[in-house]
């Protein structure tokens, strides 16, 4: 099969030939290069409508000439997401061609193909991909006929981020690259790869999403003051591509997934792919990157992925072909793999994504490794103990590595012991050794919510009860999936477990009412774990991104999830402020999230 794919979502027009037999791409690209400023959408569907024909013409007549006048099976394109204007030209000249070849047409999902084009090069099964992009910055696998997000970021684009700051200070777009070049060459005149001064910089992780807003602004405020540019160049790299190795990382160990692929345009940036293979090398994950003509937008990745779907029978009419600019990949029907390859989402892992891994006492396996810590439990006959221990992170630049060892530490001790006084369940602390990123902490629960979540209602209405009286203590959680929830009890048959687990509040014994289930809540008790992410705040937004958190986990893990998700909120609604669950109907609402 050979397949004509067209690409024109923002600024790159190309078109390109894909020989499935021979597992050959010929790309023919005209990028749009705004003189000033960043993409301004007229412009770029200007230059869609002036370079598309071009492009075609090139790949086309490459094609006749190689294979004659039958060359083209199929024509694909670019449906979304990007530039209403710039997708309408693209669609527009695709289904002429597909008109005047008497071929069918394949409508591709843009972000799906930055991923697509990783996993057909690498040859790898069910890997995890992430796309850094311009405009869009997520995790997915695939499961279950869909790719899911099991990460995103919570505003810009990871590209969009840097190229924010870039037009800040009045260099031309793309930024990306001259951020790169900036900051290997500060790295290079301050001793090597990690200088020891490293601007400070946010650093957002929310679970599994992430957030760049503030840090664009921050890098602003710092040239602003005087800070030389190479320098907030390294620092921006360091921190934002650090994030994306940590989710990652989250993103492995959630699913259990051995292989990472990469794509995207700012995956052309060597920082991040060395970032990502040290990360994947320490967790014993495969890791592949594209070559960069498959990275930045193109219209091969288009053709690769038409290819599978022309031949899955996955065509689209004439008359049902419309763009679409807000087109997300966890919207688009999978038809091109089979549910083999998929990635386990959620329960029935062995990882964490963080560092909620929680052996039982006797465990054979003393040390279980996380995300982010290694987890062991001293099985002390009178009352077991974890010693958990946040683990240095080679891709890290070892200043900010330091700190976030150090932060989480503090804020997981603090907020812990914080939180039991405020009347939620959590383990007492014992000991804290904030130099070794070390903490003793009592053994609570039985298991983690994640593996008992089907018919676990009464467990997870607690867990709402406890969020709600965190909230209103200003405390958010941070990362409150159902690995960081511990429970005891058998939800399904009122038994109050072994008791081995012991837990409690400083205010215990206050909640023996019945809910909804007609269990009581001490029959099916819970205590949250795992405070490194967490923070004061009054902050309602703040308060609905726990809730988002907690239910985006109960939706990956769980196989009737609303019957959950009602016995949550209204386990939060009973004692909580009922304004963070209509913030967090605006949240969902916002498109980004499902
Ligand atoms: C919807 C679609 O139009 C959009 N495409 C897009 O943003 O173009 P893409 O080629 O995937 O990525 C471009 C981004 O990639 C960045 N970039 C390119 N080379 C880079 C480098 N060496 N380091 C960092 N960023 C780089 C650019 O600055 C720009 O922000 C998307 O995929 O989100
Ligand atoms: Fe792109």
């Amino acid at each position: 099969m050979r397949v004509l794919g067209i690409e024109g979502t923002a600024w790159c027009a190309s078109a390109a030939l894909y020989d499935a037999e021979a597992d050959s791409v010929l790309i023919e690209s005209n990028p749009y290069e705004p003189d000033s400023g960043g993409i301004h959408p007229r412009e770029a569907a200007e230059h869609m409508s002036e370079a598309i024909p071009a492009v075609v013409d090139a790949v086309l007549t490459a094609a006749e000439d190689g294979y004659g006048p039958d060359a083209i099976d199929a024509v694909a394109f670019s449906r979304g997401p990007g530039l209403g204007p710039c997708l309408r030209t693209v669609g527009t000249a695709a289904r002429a061609l597909a008109g005047a070849l008497d071929v069918p047409l394949v409508g591709v999902n843009h972000m799906v193909a930055h991923l697509e084009i990783g996993r057909h090069r690498s040859g790898f099964d069910s890997p995890v991909c992430l796309n850094a992009s311009g405009a869009n910055a997520h995790l997915l696998g695939y499961h279950d006929g869909r790719y899911r997000v099991l990460g995103e970021t919570m505003d810009a684009g990871v590209g969009n981020a840097i190229d924010k700051f870039t037009r800040h200070i009045g260099w031309s777009h793309p930024g990306g690259p001259k951020v790169e070049a900036a900051a290997t060459e500060f790295a290079a005149d301050h001793g090597g790869d990690a200088p020891d001064d490293l601007l400070d910089l946010p650093y957002v992780v929310k679970g599994m999403d992430f957030s760049f807003s503030g840090i664009s602004s921050a890098a602003n405020d710092a040239h602003n003051d005087g800070v030389p540019v190479g320098e907030i160049c390294f620092a921006l790299q360091e921190h934002v591509f650090a994030m994306l190795a940590e989710v990652a990382e989250r993103a492995l160990s959630l699913t259990g997934a051995t292989e990472l692929v990469l794509g995207g345009g700012v995956a052309q940036n060597d920082r991040l792919r060395e970032m990502l293979a040290t990360m994947c090398a320490d967790r014993g994950a495969d890791f592949y990157a594209p070559e960069p003509r498959f990275l930045r937008d193109n219209a091969g990745m288009i053709a690769v992925l038409g290819a599978k779907m022309a031949r899955a029978g996955d065509t689209v009419a004439i008359a049902e072909s419309a763009v679409d600019p807000n087109f997300r990949p966890d919207q688009v029907p999978v038809t091109w793999r089979n549910d083999a390859e998929s990635v386990a989402v959620g329960a029935r892992s062995a990882g964490t994504e963080s560092g909620a891994v929680r052996p039982e006492p006797g465990d054979p396996a003393a040390d279980l490794r996380g995300a982010e810590a290694v987890v062991a439990v001293e099985p002390d006959a009178e009352e077991p103990r974890v010693i958990k221990r946040r683990i240095p992170k080679r891709y890290r630049h070892p200043k900010l590595d330091r700190s976030i060892r150090r932060d989480r530490t503090v804020a997981e001790a603090r907020l812990a012991s914080e939180a039991r006084r405020a009347g939620v369940p959590t383990p007492l602390v014992y000991d804290v050794d904030v130099a070794n990123s070390t903490l003793t902490l009592q053994y609570v629960g039985d298991r983690d919510l994640a593996t008992a979540i089907d018919g676990g209602e009464a467990w997870v209405r607690s867990t709402g009860r406890h969020l709600a009286t965190l909230h209103d203590a200003g405390i958010v959680h941070g990362d409150p999936t159902t690995r960081n929830v511990r429970i005891a009890g058998d939800a399904s048959s009122g038994e109050t477990g072994s008791g081995r687990g012991e837990f409690g509040s400083d205010r215990d014994g206050s909640e023996a009412e019945r809910d909804g289930t007609g269990l009581s809540e001490a029959a099916a008790r819970t205590a949250l774990i795992d405070f490194g992410l967490g923070y004061h705040t009054g902050h309602v937004e703040d308060h609905a991104m726990d809730l988002h958190v907690f239910e985006g986990s109960v939706r990956a893990t769980a196989t009737d999830p609303d019957a959950l998700i009602d016995a949550f909120e209204a386990g939060y609604a009973a004692v909580g402020d009922r304004t963070v669950l209509d913030r967090l109907r605006e949240v969902e609402g916002r498109g980004r999230y499902r």
